[in-house]
């Protein structure tokens, strides 16, 4: 059977879209990781699965990093989401309701054709992220490789480890990156963040995600970088995020408040694969 999907990005990060209504596939992991398999395959950092929602809200929305597991949340996903379902019709609002394994998130597709996404609130507790730790604190040392390095932890719905660097262009996001990413402290693992801070109101950012290696933009991980920056101090409310693929803007009110995040949505082509997938 051929598998419909779409080819999408945001900033770089790039998705394979699946609808999940009008297409009932079953995707095993070695499925997923040939989907996403820049040789074999189509090639993307994180495969979109569009499914009916069980609640109230419009859609459900299931994500799966290159590797193959499922994890909680995208934002930059987020943001291809609620193009690619407004743009085939499967809704005609301009804002939907989205529940993801992370939490419900709320897209809006501006006049502009940027999105805006309610991000949902931060959890800070070792135990929300989760993170091996005595108690919440602003930083955490961590052992890598024998060197100790100072770590912000946090969940967007997904678990983030946030660095603050002097030039992210000389730092060791590749070397030292996966080594974060597993680190045992970290039960599912996590995404590992490096923030250079130009002014209060402007970072440069590189994240080593898990599960898909760095990629070009992570949204969650600009999520992570800003409200950690601002909790210590070095940032004001609104931030612009900048990677090397272009800008997220990013706002926070402050503990218990939702993360706002805006930026672009990218339709590259539409296609279809023969999975052999299993009606
Ligand atoms: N690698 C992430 C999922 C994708 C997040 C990223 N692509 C974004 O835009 O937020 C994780 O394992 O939690």
């Amino acid at each position: 059977m051929k598998l419909k999907f779409t080819k999408m990005h945001g900033l770089g990060n790039d998705f394979v879209v699946i609808d999940g209504i009008n297409q009932s596939p079953f995707l095993k992991p070695e499925q997923l990781r040939l989907l996403a398999d820049r040789h074999f395959g189509i090639g993307c950092d994180q495969i979109l699965l569009i499914e009916a929602a069980e609640g109230d809200a419009d859609f459900r929305y299931r994500i799966f990093n290159a590797d193959g597991g499922e994890v909680e949340q995208c934002g930059n996903g987020a943001r291809c989401f609620v193009r690619y379902v407004h743009d085939r019709g499967l809704t005609n609002k301009n804002e939907i309701r989205v529940e993801t394994h992370g939490g419900l998130i709320v897209p809006r597709l501006e006049a502009n054709g940027e999105v805006t996404v309610n991000m949902g609130t931060p959890r800070f507790e070792p135990e929300e992220i989760p993170f091996i730790a005595e108690k919440r604190a602003l930083t955490y040392p961590l052992d890598i490789g024998g060197r100790q390095i100072e770590i912000s932890a946090v969940s967007m719905g997904n678990p983030h480890a946030v660095q603050w660097v002097a030039d992210v262009d000389h730092a060791p996001v590749l070397t030292e990156g996966v080594l974060i990413e597993r680190h045992p402290r970290f039960p599912r693992r996590v995404n590992a963040g490096y923030m250079q801070v130009i002014d209060r109101g402007h970072i440069r950012l590189r994240v080593y995600e898990r599960g898909a290696g760095e990629t070009l933009a992570c949204g969650t991980g600009a999520c992570a970088a800003v409200v950690t920056g601002i909790q210590r101090g070095l940032l004001e409310s609104a931030v612009t995020v900048s990677f090397r693929s272009g800008d997220l803007f990013i706002r926070w009110e402050g503990e218990n408040q939702p993360v706002w995040m805006t930026g672009p949505a990218i339709t590259v082509f539409d296609g279809e694969i023969n999975l052999g997938i299993a009606e």
